[in-house]
């Protein structure tokens, strides 16, 4: 609901809002620059000021103290009214006083689109929505980081949600701001809202008629400071009947030009003050610093709405579409999916498709979407398991849902993806299991597991759900097959025969005439071996720029893909997609710390390749000799030679002086802790057990800081990338 709540009002008036934004940006800038013009005069009177300046301009119509602080004057001349900047300390004219054409076409751009009423009523829509959109943003921001107190915490995700969340988080206030006094301005333009233009003093009928004072002499005038003025209006050359009309920040009458008393005072208003008020928190006008912070603000919205936009397409892109589905509150049964490559989305489409087939209500969602199923009778969750037992992108929020949740318990099924050669094999659904248990769910099924996609489990699944709900299910799923591209390998470098760890450095190019797709150092390439329909998946070494693309591959006993990759020779070639993972890459400008074992260094290499010299990158690298399975050694020392890595640290675990990579982390114990507090990320990659050994001697290194692993990751400054 949150995230229609925001997502329909952005992608209805984006266009419209990228228009009020950019206009009201190059507007902000005008307060500024009218208070560059401004000769602000301390201690003088509305009646001091007006005698300076009566002199030069015999057929005066009024001054004006514009809230910026410039005083305007204007005056009839022979073709009509002209006005003049004027200076307040002596009343000479400094500058006529023009709108520029442009500014007056801008102004009328982002109030009406140009189409009176129309429009006026377009834009005032716009800013509600607007309004919407910064509230709905900033709840949605708060659960994605886990609470209000991790506000400040830096977005992760793909390059346009972390881009959308931080343009999002600095520009908030600023949007907010915008749209609420927007929205009013405009409900006080079709009169729902009183401005208190109403509340006008009456006019004076009766005058003293006498001969007219100077207007210095004026005492009306006199008491008014000029810095309280807003307008002066002069009565009409030689009618004793006739008066001054008078305008400040405390209220509005007149002043008989005879006695000088002031005449029908009628206090500013609230409905006065409060227009005033929205009026300068809209524009800036009065507060110039806020104009220009407004303007900034505003430029987010062009970014916010392309990156919106685009998470709004990958969203909806990912996910299946299954005809039959029933909003939330209407379910008999709930699916929620935890995926991130979206092969469990497919899964779910089966399910959702099979159990509508079986005459059931179902409802189909995300596990972020987790929300109160008032009339459902059982949850299925499908969880997939990404890092070391983590949550996939579209669970990320689902245990913080969880712990607010309001609504019903029912029985409810967990069905974990994942793969048996990871240590946590489908430890994300046992994590989301135990924590239902906890919540006091009761279990439909026990939590069973997919390894590897396989058809047949899930069919097996199936089976115990239909006899569960009492239906006859069968689960016949289709494994969707990737859009793959053929790679050729140029080259390769054998390592580790020596030590019975035998692994290879693999350089590919697209084969044929065809270009290599996008990718960076750290994301995945899936690859699908001969006599197998499931990808295998190994972390990039390098990127795009490289012009190549570069694995490092371990034999694994037995292992069907990667014994393929290792008989591979030059010109030969396979199939294979890409799969981002953004979440692994070095921060920018901050230090990194790299710390790899064996193929691990892979990702490592590329971040260093796509390195600037002196960037603070440092790799702790474990292997077992440095005669037959030192990866990379070459290209490490001419990357330490020319500035791009700035700390080599080795470990070898086959030779005398045996030693692992946290046994190095330890003895570097107190560099670590300088470099973490000067801002430093960890990047570990590895098999799980060394990733298990080094967090626990980071732990160890960072508590007299105060820190801890768990702390940093939750910061995005411990990433892992473990098999
Ligand atoms: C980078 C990466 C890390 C993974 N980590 C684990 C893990 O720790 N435990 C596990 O059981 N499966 C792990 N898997 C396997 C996935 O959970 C499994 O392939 C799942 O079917 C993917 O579902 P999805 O395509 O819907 O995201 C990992 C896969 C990748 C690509």
């Amino acid at each position: 609901m949150l995230r229609q709540l925001h997502s329909i009002p952005g992608l209805v008036l984006g266009l419209v809002l990228i228009v009020l934004s950019v206009s009201g940006a190059i507007l902000s800038i005008d307060p500024a620059m009218e208070r560059l013009d401004a000769r602000p005069i301390a201690g003088i009177s509305v009646a001091q000021m007006a005698e300076r300046v009566v002199d030069f301009y015999p057929d005066i119509e009024r001054i004006d103290r514009r809230a910026n602080g410039v005083i305007v004057v204007t005056y009839t001349g022979p073709d009509g009214y002209h006005s003049d900047l004027i200076d307040p300390e002596n009343g000479y004219e400094l500058q006529p006083w023009t709108a520029s054409p442009f500014m007056l076409w801008l102004k009328g751009l982002h109030r009406s689109f140009l189409l009176d009423d129309t429009g006026r009523a377009v834009a005032g829509v716009a800013a509600g929505g607007m309004a919407l959109m910064a509230l709905t943003g900033l709840l949605l921001l708060v659960a994605a980081l886990g609470g209000w107190s991790r506000l400040t915490r830096p977005v992760r995700g793909a390059q346009t949600r972390r881009w959308h969340g931080t343009a999002g988080r600095l520009a908030v206030p600023m949007l907010a701001l915008s749209a609420l006094t927007g929205a009013m301005m405009s409900l006080y333009n079709f009169e729902y809202l009183p401005d208190g233009s109403a509340d006008e003093p009456d006019f004076p009928f009766e005058v003293d008629g006498g001969p007219a004072l100077p207007v210095g002499q004026l005492a009306a005038l006199q008491a008014v400071p000029l810095d309280d003025l807003y307008r002066l209006t002069f009565p009409v050359a030689g009618d004793p009947l006739d008066v001054f009309g008078l305008q400040t920040n405390d209220g509005s009458g007149y002043v008989d030009q005879a006695t000088g008393e002031a005449l029908n005072w009628l206090p500013t208003t609230t409905a006065q003050a409060v227009s005033a008020w929205v009026v300068a928190l809209h524009t800036g006008q009065g507060i110039w610093w806020l104009g220009l912070l407004l303007g900034l603000g505003a430029l987010a919205i062009p970014v916010l709405s392309t990156t919106g936009t685009l998470i709004w397409l990958k969203r909806r892109g990912g996910r299946p579409k299954v005809a039959g589905l029933v909003r939330a509150g209407e379910a008999d049964l709930v699916i929620l999916v935890g995926s991130e490559g979206g092969s469990t989305w497919g899964f779910a489409a089966t399910l959702a498709t099979a159990l509508i087939d079986a005459g059931r209500r179902v409802h189909l969602a995300a596990m972020n979407d987790l929300k109160p199923y008032p009339k459902a009778q059982a949850l299925l969750v499908l969880a997939a398991t990404y890092g070391d037992g983590e949550a996939p992108g579209s669970a990320k929020q689902f245990l913080t849902l969880l712990q607010r949740n309001t609504g019903p318990t029912m029985p409810v099924a967990v069905l974990g993806f994942g793969d048996r050669m990871f240590a946590q094999y489908c430890g994300y659904a046992d994590t989301v299991a135990a924590a239902l248990q906890a919540d006091g769910w009761p279990q439909l099924l026990e939590t069973a597991r997919i390894d590897r996609q396989s058809v047949v489990d899930f069919a097996a699944w199936g089976r115990d759900l239909g006899k569960a709900l009492n239906l006859p299910l069968v689960l016949d799923h289709r494994l969707a097959q990737p859009d793959t591209v053929e790679l050729e390998l140029i080259s390769r470098q054998d390592f580790g025969e020596a030590v019975k760890a035998p692994a290879a450095i693999l350089s590919f190019v697209a084969a044929g005439a065809a270009k290599l797709p996008r990718f960076e150092a750290g994301d995945l390439v899936g690859i699908l071996p001969e006599g197998s329909d499931l990808p295998r998946y190994y972390s990039l070494a390098s990127s795009r720029r490289d012009g190549m693309l570069q694995i490092s591959v371990r034999k694994a006993p037995g292992g069907l893909c990667s014994g393929q990759l290792h008989a591979l020779k030059p010109g030969g070639r396979i199939r294979a997609f890409i799969r981002p993972n953004p979440d692994f890459r070095p921060q920018p400008h901050k230090p990194v710390i790299m710390v790899a074992a064996g193929c691990g260094v892979g990702p490592m290499a590329g971040f260093l390749r796509g390195a600037k010299a002196g960037r603070g990158m440092e790799l702790y690298y474990g292997a077992r000799d440095p005669g037959s399975d030192y990866l990379y050694e070459t290209e490490l020392a001419g990357w330490q030679s020319d500035g791009r890595l700035s700390h080599l640290v080795t470990a070898f675990s086959r030779v005398e002086d045996k030693a692992y990579v946290q046994d190095r982390i330890r003895a570097d114990a107190d560099h670590l802790r300088e470099q973490v507090a000067r801002g430093a990320q960890i990047l570990v990659c590895g098999g799980s057990p060394m990733a298990k050994a080094v967090a626990t001697e980071v732990d160890a290194a960072l508590a007299p800081l105060g820190l801890s692993v768990a702390g940093l990751k939750a910061e995005g400054r411990y990433l892992e990338d473990v098999y």
